[in-house]
């Protein structure tokens, strides 16, 4: 699977490692920074992923800032972007089956790296289900871009 990975300084060591790790596995995995332990804005790193995602050019993304909580609220501002913020791996099993979740967000402060490796896997192996989870998806969809 090709898929986009991204953090901020906060992130930083989650990210390395699940990004070796999907690697291991054999995932194209496009590391769009930060590479730097410098402080830096999630919402910089957040749009790399996402629009990457919404363009079609990785088929998952994966973000990861101290919480998880600011990548996912940035991520989820970009159409056809349905960031799930998976604090375990029921979560993410969730995210996938009923929301058709496509960028993982992960905070490194707050999940160990057992769980966070477990839960990304979960994440990119499990299929939507579709039936009335579809319907509600488009629904969802259908906010993107409007006006308040
Ligand atoms: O977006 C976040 C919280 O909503 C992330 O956890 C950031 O990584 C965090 O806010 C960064 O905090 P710092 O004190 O600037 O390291």
């Amino acid at each position: 699977m090709k898929i986009a990975i991204g953090c901020d300084h906060a992130g930083l060591t989650l990210k390395n490692e699940i990004a070796r790790h999907l690697r291991a596995l054999g995932h194209e995995i496009d590391d769009k920074g930060t590479h730097a332990a410098e402080s830096t804005d999630y919402p910089d790193w957040a749009a790399q992923v996402a629009r990457a995602v919404a363009a079609g050019q990785v088929q998952r993304g994966v973000l990861v800032c101290g919480s998880g909580i600011g990548m996912s609220i940035s991520a989820n501002r970009f159409k056809g972007v349905r960031a799930v913020l998976a604090p375990s791996v029921e979560y993410a099993r969730l995210g996938r089956q009923h929301n058709d979740g496509n960028v993982l967000c992960l905070g490194e402060r707050l999940t160990p790296l057992d769980e966070a490796l477990a839960i990304t896997d979960v994440f990119l192996n499990t299929d939507f289900e579709g039936g009335r989870h579809q319907r509600r998806v488009q629904k969802m969809d259908a906010f993107a871009g409007e006006e308040a």
